[in-house]
């Protein structure tokens, strides 16, 4: 027997998670279950707990609240641009000639909107169709994997599951680069060109790498493919990893220090772009607009600029669009038969 109602594809945006205020408790929640998850911290749960529970939880929320504090703008500025990109990839959607209708969400590992949420409201208008679109450029299991674990711990407690399909990653897809490739000239037709283009990519943990994660990878193959677009020679670019956390190692070389020896060495101009992140958020407006300015300058450093994330750029969402729009193809097929 046929449905009532032609079936739905959904598509869902997801991205990392902020808090939900700037405060001290909210950011404390927030890095609670952030750093709870053993994809993120890497040591055994039963010493992790009592370290972040003991000194983690008890002195950064208030440092980092600070921080949101000063990027907040009337919400966490990652939730706000996901929100938009979901409006404008809806839009897109909606105009494309196809069978069944097609709906955008946006959702958070952690915080609000939170995936399983996502996903039960789905499930209850039954909504049978699901592409997961994580907007993470390089896989990297601390982000990506996390997000197909919160998948897979919500399939858990289902009667009846979906049919779920995944997009990896799109490290090295050519709209990914060429849409960073134009955010940086159109950047430069503004700001001149700069001695150094920085290419700052969020960190991981050094044994993460070792032990088979292929992140850093990806971000070193990104940053080559884009420095070539932009028909760079090697010594004006260089690739770097930035936010650092705990005492490990992490993948190097570190933006902070690469930034430092620059001022020391007297670069008169740099520009920083961060190709990790599909959306500004405090690690780009904050970390890198005003902390890595400061340590850039206070080294004897000249001009310093921040490129934008791609955020919500037209070609930002023909590339979601593009993603997506092959698993909704096949969703469809298979659904022939249904209207
Ligand atoms: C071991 C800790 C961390 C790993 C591994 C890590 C990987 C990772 N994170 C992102 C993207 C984002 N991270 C953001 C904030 C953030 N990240 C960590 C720690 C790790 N990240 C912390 C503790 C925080 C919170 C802020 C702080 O306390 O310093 C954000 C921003 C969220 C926001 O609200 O604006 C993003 C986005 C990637 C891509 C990544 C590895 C691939
Ligand atoms: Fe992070
Ligand atoms: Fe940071």
């Amino acid at each position: 027997m046929k449905p009532s109602n032609p079936p739905e594809i959904a598509v869902v945006l997801v991205n990392l998670g902020t808090p939900d205020a700037p405060t001290e408790a909210a950011v404390r929640r927030y890095l609670k279950q952030f750093l709870s998850d053993p994809r993120v911290i890497e040591i055994p749960q039963f010493i992790w707990q009592i370290i972040l529970n003991l000194f983690v939880l008890r002195s950064r929320p208030k440092r980092v609240a600070h921080a949101y504090a000063s990027v907040w703008d009337g919400d966490s500025p990652l939730r706000k641009i996901t929100l938009a990109q979901v409006d404008l990839l809806q839009q897109r959607f909606d105009q494309q000639q196809l069978h069944c209708k097609v709906s955008v969400h946006a959702a958070m590992t952690y915080g609000k909107p939170a995936l399983t949420d996502v996903l039960s409201a789905l499930t209850a208008k039954k909504v049978e169709q699901i592409v997961m679109l994580p907007a993470y450029p390089q896989f990297s299991g601390s982000t990506t994997g996390a997000v197909f674990d919160v998948v897979a711990k919500w399939g858990l407690k289902q009667r009846n599951l979906p049919s779920i399909s995944f997009v990896k990653d799109y490290f090295a897809h050519p709209q990914y680069i060429q849409a960073l490739a134009e955010s940086v000239k159109r950047f430069q037709a503004q700001h001149g060109k700069p001695e150094k283009l920085l290419l700052s990519f969020h960190g991981i943990p050094e044994p993460y790498e070792q032990k088979g994660d292929p992140y850093a990878r990806r971000c070193r193959c990104t940053a080559a493919h884009l420095a070539q677009v932009l028909g760079l020679e090697r010594h004006e670019w260089e690739c770097s990893f930035q936010s650092r956390f705990g005492k490990q190692e992490w993948v190097k070389p570190y933006t902070d220090v690469t930034l430092t020896e620059w001022g020391k060495q007297g670069i008169k101009s740099v520009q920083v772009l961060s190709p990790a992140f599909s959306a500004d958020c405090l690690e780009t407006l904050e970390e890198l607009a005003v902390e890595n300015r400061q340590t850039f300058q206070s080294n004897g450093g000249g001009d310093y600029h921040y490129i934008p994330a791609l955020n919500v750029d037209a070609a930002h969402i023909d590339l979601f669009e593009s993603l997506a729009l092959p698993h909704v193809q096949a969703w469809q097929q298979n659904l022939q038969g249904w209207y």
